[in-house]
């Protein structure tokens, strides 16, 4: 048995430069974006708001979010080009492959020329991701090629109507948007600090996103929203979920969608889509996956102390919302870009390369034996 070195590991506790975007589990509040409780901004504003929050440093007026969304909603079309690699695309591949695949691809097709250019791009891609997920989603899954410019006005309810071929109904409009803003930014998490560490090496904003979302699509990070729903699918009822969960911490399993890097008691994001999800499940009437999840819930915090971070209760809530599973993680791509793109322009603002050091572990010194001796 290998003693895991904890402390220190993973960087944990360690800063590792600074933000002005947002703050995670600081006392009093658990997530602000600029200042601004993510809890009030999950009830009062829309996700479209929120992007530009974080992408321009303020809330938008009344006359800037209509430019804003009128902006967006012109940067939904997808070039030729970029189609037909999305139908080459097998519907086998991972949906995380594809959103990497396309935001590189849309970078060889419109490539950022200059770092004046950093704003138009984040927001072509705001307007971007839902289409090229949704494209080869119904290309590869339904044989259509759909039209990726809809007239709704919030990204949320956009990607629904391209993804069900209809605008969605006004509550799964409303989770939508609350979801994106949940998810889109958190200071330094793993996918975030990817694209810094891109950005230090002045690299172009395409390239820092593509990376990042490689970092999102691993269990750990956000594909534990997709692992959270192959957890609960099965569970019957409660007592199910209570048993199938204990068999897992008796073989000392991780449980997907539980514990985090930097709450220690709860995330703040979790009552929130717990409570939409509980919704949902009304509206649907079918509670068994919400059901299960609560029961999950209590038992984890009972045996372990580890509480549900925000992608467990995203997982009901997205599949009451007729959502593929597989589809989970490509949605907080589509959200956490905002928070990526403004950390690449922070990064840029201030510029060191990123370039910590290692404690070495190897051998010692030695010669080159000659290739007949070794
Ligand atoms: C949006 C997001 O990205 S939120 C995070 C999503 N990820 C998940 O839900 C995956 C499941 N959770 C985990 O793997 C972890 O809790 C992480 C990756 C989120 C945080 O990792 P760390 O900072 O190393 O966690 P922490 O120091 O609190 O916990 C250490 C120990 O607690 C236990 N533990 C932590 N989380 C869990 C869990 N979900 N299930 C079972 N045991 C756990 C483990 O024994 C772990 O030790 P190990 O790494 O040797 O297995
Ligand atoms: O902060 C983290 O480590 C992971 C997380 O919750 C997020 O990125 O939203």
């Amino acid at each position: 048995m290998t003693d895991k070195k904890l402390s220190g590991a993973g960087l944990r506790g360690q800063s590792a430069g600074e933000t002005a975007l947002s703050t995670v589990g600081k006392s009093g509040s658990g997530l602000t974006y600029r200042g601004y409780d993510v809890k009030d901004l999950a009830e009062h504003v829309s996700f479209e708001e929120v992007a530009y929050l974080i992408l321009y440093g303020e809330l938008p007026n009344v006359a800037q979010l209509a430019a804003y969304r009128k902006k967006l909603k012109g940067l939904r079309g997808l070039p030729q080009a970029l189609k037909e690699v999305l139908e080459r695309i097998p519907a086998s591949s991972h949906p995380m492959d594809v959103m990497r695949t396309g935001c590189s691809m849309l970078g060889n097709l419109e490539p950022e020329k200059d770092f004046s250019e950093q704003q138009d791009v984040a927001d072509r891609l705001l307007g971007a991701f839902p289409s090229i997920i949704c494209y080869w989603y119904r290309f590869s899954h339904d044989g259509v090629r759909i039209e990726t410019e809809t007239d709704d006005e919030q990204i949320g309810a956009h990607f629904l109507h391209l993804l069900h071929g209809k605008k969605p109904a006004p509550l799964h409009a409303r989770v939508m948007d609350v979801s994106l803003i949940l998810y889109a930014e958190h200071e330094f998490n793993a996918s975030t600090f990817t694209a810094r560490v891109c950005a230090s090496t002045l690299s172009d904003m395409f390239s820092c996103i593509t990376g990042a979302i490689g970092s999102l699509r691993g269990p750990l990070h956000g594909g534990a929203n997709e692992a959270a729903m192959e957890l609960i699918q099965n569970m019957r009822d409660e007592e199910d979920a209570r048993a199938t969960l204990l068999g897992k911490l008796e073989r000392k399993e991780k449980i997907m969608g539980f514990g985090h890097a930097i709450y220690r008691e709860s995330d703040p994001r979790n009552a929130i889509i717990k409570g939409w999800s509980e919704k949902l499940s009304k509206e649907v009437g079918d509670e068994r996956l919400y059901k299960v999840s609560v029961a999950c819930e209590e038992l984890m915090w009972q045996e372990k102390k580890l509480f549900c971070n925000a992608d467990f209760f995203h997982a009901s809530a997205y599949h009451y919302m007729g959502i593929p599973t597989k589809l989970f993680t490509p949605i907080f791509v589509c959200s956490r870009l905002t928070g990526w793109a403004a950390h690449v322009m922070e990064q840029r603002s201030n510029n060191r390369i990123i370039r910590p050091s290692a404690d070495y572990v190897g051998v010692a010194p030695r010669e080159v034996p000659p290739i007949e001796q070794r």
